[in-house]
């Protein structure tokens, strides 16, 4: 053992000779060239292809390193196996709550894509010398090298780079904190030229804990799956990348809380845009523009901010005074598209949802909500603008279930089969909204039976309220229809006897 020791140290000394001798003997450049044409008769006789993705080209960043970092970072997550190591480094980027894994140094790994293997391999070399830059540079010279074989190259390589570019921006944009951004300034620009301000946005709503008809639920999250998968389709189609959801119903029935849960299904930022602060046709059309793609641009509560009545009475003339309150839309402002516009129109709404504005940028979602679906114009609610309308109903007995899941951390199986068959026979009765159930459950949320007890009782006593105001709406409507009765038999019996005709208040009068 010893020997084999020794005979590798001296071997070692002897390269390390050669190395320094060849270094002092021939020039760098010649050595350079040498080796270069050393790797090109060599390749000659290979079958594979390398491509060196180096993190810094000149001194600019290259982005397909950072993408192809990205990428690998959630294949080598997700199979560790595949390295040729075990050992993987971990980053968390600023402004993101998600890990990334990474190749260590000059580490390899296999990938497949389209049923081909690949290597990648992580190539970290200490930078020589430091080149003039404006900006220092780090002290390791980084990169990938891509190893294909040579059979594959011509129909795999360029699909591949484009698949990894899109998995890169998909995990970026998962792992990065999405933004709630709104126009609080109106439609002003702030000193960076931006209209919107915006915040981290944390809404933990999801479709998991949003409660709601799951046949319902399934059909919106497929519609949404389709759509962000939809780009192929849409440019075949000749349609502008958006889609368009109303969201009806009471208040309190969880229209907010399903914009935050498709934000987070999608990835999505969220633009929520106040229109009684916006003051022209022209300011939202400049708030649209300043919009990036892959987001959801929302307008709550519409029919409260604009007059949705007639489309061309809100074009028409009126002289509108530019009254910033929002109301002002109401009393016919003008829509003059050039310039002295003085509020929102309508119509300046109907083309900043579909017209040819719409479709700059891509990847984008408007959601409206609304109290009042009858209060919104037809044009407002047609396909293309609204793509789907959503009803947002009254707790029911399976939105139930999810809310005693989400407050009480219990599935139906931990409830009494008896509890169980009564809250089944009073939720629909007692239209109760999410919202008031809600707060039933985080009340008693410590007291699992004593929730269940005060649902039972609120939900039946709201049930019976409801059919007793039935019940005595019926009856009232049953009485007024006798009454009419009786006033016609009374009116031909008098036109029979020959007498004048009664009217109906001084019969009335009569009867007491
Ligand atoms: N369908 C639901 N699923 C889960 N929670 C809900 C649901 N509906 C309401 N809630 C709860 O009630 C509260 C109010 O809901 P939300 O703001 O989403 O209602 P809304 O329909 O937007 O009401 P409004 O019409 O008044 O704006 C939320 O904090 C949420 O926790
Ligand atoms: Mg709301």
């Amino acid at each position: 053992m010893k020997e084999v020791w020794t005979t590798m140290a001296s071997l070692m000394g002897v390269w390390a000779f050669s190395r320094a001798l060849l270094h002092a003997l021939i020039p760098p450049e010649l050595l350079f060239a040498l080796t270069k044409l050393f790797h090109r008769f060599i390749n000659c006789f290979s079958s594979y292809c390398y491509y060196d993705i180096t993190e810094i080209e000149g001194v600019n960043t290259n982005e397909l390193y950072n993408a192809v970092q990205l990428y690998l970072s959630a294949t080598a997550a997700s199979s560790c196996s595949a390295t040729s190591s075990n050992r993987l480094s971990l980053t968390r980027g600023l402004n993101s709550s998600a890990i990334t894994f990474g190749l260590s140094h000059n580490d390899r790994l296999t990938d497949q894509f389209n049923g081909v293997s690949v290597v990648w391999e992580h190539i970290v070399t200490p930078r020589q010398s430091q080149t003039f830059s404006w900006r220092p540079l780090p002290e390791e010279k980084r990169g990938f090298t891509l190893r294909i074989n040579k059979r594959d190259k011509p129909y795999l390589l360029e699909s591949y780079l484009d698949f990894i570019n899109q998995k890169a921006n998909e995990i970026r944009r998962k792992n990065e904190d999405r933004l709630l951004h709104t126009n609080s300034r109106g439609g002003s620009l702030d000193s960076r030229g931006q209209p919107w301000e915006s915040v981290p946005f944390k809404h933990p709503s999801t479709f998991d804990t949003l409660a709601m008809d799951p046949v319902k639920k399934a059909e919106i999250m497929s519609d949404l799956r389709d759509f962000a998968d939809g780009q192929v389709f849409y440019t075949r189609a000749g349609r502008a990348w958006k889609r368009g959801y109303l969201l009806y119903g009471p208040p309190g029935t969880g229209k907010s809380s399903m914009i935050a849960a498709m934000a987070n299904f999608l990835g999505y930022d969220i633009y929520d845009l106040e229109l009684t602060e916006v003051q022209t046709n022209l300011e939202l059309r400049k708030l649209l523009m300043k919009t990036s793609s892959k987001s959801i641009i929302v307008i709550e509560d519409i029919d409260c901010s604009i007059n949705l009545t007639n489309r061309n009475e809100s074009n028409g003339g009126g002289g509108g005074g530019g009254n910033r309150s929002g109301l002002g839309f109401l009393d016919g402002a003008t829509d003059n598209e050039t310039g002295g516009n003085n509020s929102v129109t309508l119509s300046g709404l109907l083309n900043f949802v579909d017209g040819l504005w719409s479709c700059c940028g891509s990847e984008r979602i408007f959601v409206f909500t609304t109290n009042h679906i009858e209060k919104l114009d037809p044009a407002l609610l047609r396909s293309g603008r609204m793509d789907m309308h959503v009803f947002m109903s009254y707790c029911s007995f399976p939105s139930l279930k999810i809310l005693l899941k989400n407050y009480l951390g219990c599935t139906h199986d931990d409830v009494d089969t008896e509890v169980l068959r009564r809250l089944e026979e009073v939720t629909d009765a007692a239209e109760m909204t999410p919202a008031d159930i809600s707060e039933v459950l985080i009340k008693n949320r410590r007291n699992k039976d004593r929730a269940l007890r005060e649902l039972v009782e609120t939900l039946s006593a709201r049930a019976e309220r409801n059919r007793s105001g039935l019940r005595r709406s019926e009856e009232d409507a049953a009485e007024e229809e006798e009454e009419k009765r009786e006033v016609e038999s009374l009116k031909v019996s008098d036109a029979a006897a020959g007498g004048g005709c009664v009217e109906e208040d001084t019969w009335k009068a009569m009867r007491g």
